[in-house]
C-alpha cells in the first residue's frame, strides 16, 4: 500500500534530521517563539463550514497538479478570497513539497497554518514549530497508539495544535481515546485512492454533538459539496486539488467559501 512506501521514505528522512540536528537545541529554540495562532478557533465558527485551503503541487494519484507553482501567490489568493486557514504540504518525495514553502508562506500571510506531512517522530514536531506551523497533521493509520498519544502530548507542550486524521470508525475511536479535539475525516480510501464524501457523513454520526471539531478532507470540489458538509454539521473542509487546478483560483475559493456559508452569496 502507498502509505507503507511513504512511511519507509519518511523514516529515513527522520533519521537524517536526527543526524543533522540536536533535538534539545530545537526544543530550546522552539520555546522562545511567540505563541502559535489558534488554528482550531479560526476554523470552528458557528453556522459555517470554514475553508482550509491547501498548497499542493502534486499527488501520488494524480501526478503534477500545478504547472506554475508559487506557494506564496497561492497563499495570498486563498487569504484574499475567504479561506480561514492554509494547509501546506511539505512532503517532498510524494507531494513535491518542502519545509521552506511553509516558512515562506508564514512570512506572506497571517492566517493559521497547518503543516501537512507524515509525522512519526518528536523531531518533526519541533521542526514544524520552527518552520512556522500553528498545527500539524497526525495520521492515525501511520502511528501506533503509543506514538499517537506521545506526539499529541508533545504538541500540547510545544503549543501546536494537532489535526488527527482518520479513515474509518476504528481509527476514529482511537483518535477519540487518545484525546483528540480536532479530527480530520479523510474521504480518500488509501487502497483505491478514490474519494467518497459518504465517509464523512458516516463518521459524523459518531462525533456529532461531542464538542470535537471536525474537518472533512479530500475530494471536495463544488459549492454543493460544501452545502452538504454544512448540513451534516462539519466545521471545516480541507481542499487542495479543486483549488490548485481551477482556471480561476480566487473564484473557486469564493465558490467554496460561499457554499460553506463563510461568505455571503
Ligand atoms: O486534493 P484534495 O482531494 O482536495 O485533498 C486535500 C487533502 O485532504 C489531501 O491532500 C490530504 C489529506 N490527508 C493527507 C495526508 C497526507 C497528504 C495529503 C493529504
Amino acid at each position: 500500500m502507498i502509505l507503507d512506501r511513504i512511511l519507509e521514505v519518511k523514516r529515513s528522512e527522520v533519521q537524517g534530521l536526527l543526524e543533522r540536528f540536536r533535538v534539545s537545541e530545537m526544543a530550546r529554540e522552539a520555546a522562545q517563539l511567540p505563541p502559535a495562532r489558534d488554528f482550531r478557533r479560526a476554523i470552528d465558527q458557528p453556522g459555517r463550514v470554514s475553508l482550509i485551503a491547501e498548497i499542493k503541487k502534486q499527488s501520488p494519484s494524480k501526478g503534477l497538479l500545478c504547472r506554475f507553482f508559487d506557494p506564496c501567490r497561492l497563499a495570498r489568493i486563498y487569504r484574499d478570497h475567504g479561506a480561514a486557514a492554509v494547509s501546506v504540504l511539505t512532503d517532498r518525495t510524494f507531494f513535491g513539497g518542502k519545509g521552506e514553502y511553509l516558512a515562506q508562506v508564514r512570512q506572506e500571510v497571517d492566517l493559521p497554518l497547518l503543516r501537512k506531512d507524515f509525522i512519526l517522530d518528536p523531531v518533526q514536531i519541533y521542526e514544524s514549530r520552527l518552520l512556522g506551523a500553528d498545527a500539524v497533521l497526525l495520521i492515525v493509520a501511520a502511528l501506533s497508539r503509543e506514538s499517537l498519544s506521545r506526539l499529541l502530548e508533545l504538541c500540547r507542550e510545544v503549543g501546536l495544535q494537532a489535526l488527527v486524521e482518520v479513515h474509518s470508525e476504528e481509527e476514529l475511536e482511537r483518535a477519540i481515546k487518545a484525546g483528540a479535539d480536532l479530527i480530520g475525516i479523510n474521504n480518500r480510501n488509501l487502497q483505491t485512492f478514490e474519494t467518497e464524501l459518504q465517509t464523512t457523513l458516516r463518521l459524523m454520526e459518531v462525533v456529532k454533538e461531542s464538542g470535537i471539531t471536525v474537518v472533512s478532507e479530500s475530494g471536495i470540489h463544488h459549492f454543493r459539496d460544501m452545502s452538504l458538509l454544512k448540513a451534516v454539521g462539519v466545521q471545516a473542509a480541507l481542499v487542495g486539488e479543486a483549488l490548485v487546478t481551477a482556471p480561476d483560483i480566487g473564484l473557486k475559493v469564493q465558490e467554496l467559501a460561499k457554499g460553506g456559508g463563510a461568505l455571503a452569496l
